[in-house]
């Protein structure tokens, strides 16, 4: 009989992408393969756009805040709601190996894991692990992680370093198909924007604000996320996007620097593409300090400029552009000897030798 996986994590799309990019291998390896994911989160628009065999099942799930709101008090029954929903799939469709990428709706189903006796899983991209993770962590048969120095903050005998786990097709971008799709013909660099995979509104007021000096020396590719396209702006060698999906690869293969947030999917694919890259992080306001410690570790390998969110003004981001281009050749020499992760073959092999 074929064995069978189900894939969870969601809430935004760094806690889905390593799924899409495990879930083909699995399928050519003949395997069954079910997500959990939850009614309204963009892992669901993702994972039945790119994969509309795969039954996608929904459950019902909080949010995990770390700040008051009269939901904190709701939320606790919609979670324990969601672990009798996650606990109902497992029993129906019996997997043999569960693997979480983290993010609230993944918590229900890594409980109901350890309930039904299922090995899990877990994968932590960031420096300092997420709380969904940290939920999960007591749960968890193995805890995979990204950056070397997170290992050290779980418990030593089921966690690993693996690296960052990138989709294969990344690599397979055509820089011609990308000009075409662009209409970039200039002999200017071209210059990706990543907001994140929601966008970043600092960012996009950024660019905007420095878009004619921007446009003298580069081409550019904005990603400004869901709602945040402003059309007066359009102009020729400026094209702006709110997500893009299958295409993506060719407009990285044409692009020559990256400015981004620092959520960690991001940025090992850059890393892995060699795009010297001027990071952004989400500030110590607004998320848990993650982005900045990524960051941090990117500017201490010399991968990336880096340049906080506190400080971004139109003439500090302009001069760390330039640092940025000053800084190209040593940046793509540090990339060249970076850290080796696992392939996706690899972690393929670990999670087929971990289930029952
Ligand atoms: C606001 C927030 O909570 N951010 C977190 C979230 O970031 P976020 O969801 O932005 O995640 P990442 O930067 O890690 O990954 C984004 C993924 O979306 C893809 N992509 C992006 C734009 C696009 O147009 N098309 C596309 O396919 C990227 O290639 C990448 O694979 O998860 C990361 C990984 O846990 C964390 O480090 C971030 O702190």
């Amino acid at each position: 009989m074929n064995k069978h996986i189900l894939f969870t994590g969601g809430g935004s799309a760094g806690h889905v992408t390593v799924n899409t990019a495990l879930i083909p291998h699995f399928e050519k390896e003949g395997w069954k393969v079910t997500y959990i994911g939850s009614e309204k989160g963009i892992e669901k628009e993702i994972i039945t756009d790119q994969f509309p065999h795969i039954p996608y099942e929904s459950i019902s799930s909080g949010k995990l805040r770390r700040y008051f709101s009269w939901k904190n008090f709701t939320d606790p029954f919609r979670v324990m709601k969601g672990v009798m929903d996650a606990l109902s799939v497992i029993r129906k469709t019996k997997p043999d190996i569960i693997f979480s990428k983290g993010g609230f709706v993944s918590v229900p189903v890594v409980m109901a894991a350890k309930m039904a006796k299922v090995p899990v899983a877990i994968h932590e991209s960031d420096v300092t692990p997420g709380l969904a993770n940290k939920l999960a962590v007591p749960f968890a048969t193995k805890i995979f992680t990204t950056f070397p120095e997170t290992v050290k903050s779980l418990p030593q005998d089921k966690s690993l370093c693996a690296g960052a786990i990138i989709r294969e097709e990344l690599f397979k971008g055509d820089t011609a198909e990308g000009k075409r799709l662009s209409g970039f013909y200039e002999e200017k660099p071209v210059l990706m924007i990543m907001g994140g995979s929601l966008g970043a509104r600092k960012i996009n007021e950024a660019v905007r604000g420095n878009l004619a000096d921007l446009l003298t020396q580069f081409q550019i590719i904005h990603i400004c996320g869901k709602g945040n396209i402003e059309e007066q702006y359009s102009q020729k060698g400026y094209k702006q996007y709110e997500f893009i999906k299958a295409d993506l690869p060719h407009y990285l293969a044409m692009t020559d620097y990256v400015i981004s947030r620092a959520g960690s999917n991001s940025i090992f694919e850059f890393l892995a593409l060699k795009k010297p890259m001027l990071l952004i992080p989400l500030s110590r306001e607004a998320s848990r300090g993650d982005q900045i410690l990524n960051a941090n570790s990117f500017v201490g390998h010399g991968y990336a400029v880096k340049l906080e969110e506190e400080e971004l003004t139109n003439e500090s981001f302009m001069n760390k552009i330039n640092k940025l281009k000053e800084s190209q050749e040593s940046i793509l020499s540090s990339m060249k000897s970076g850290q080796k992760a696992y392939t996706i073959k690899d972690m393929y092999q670990e999670l087929a030798d971990m289930s029952k």
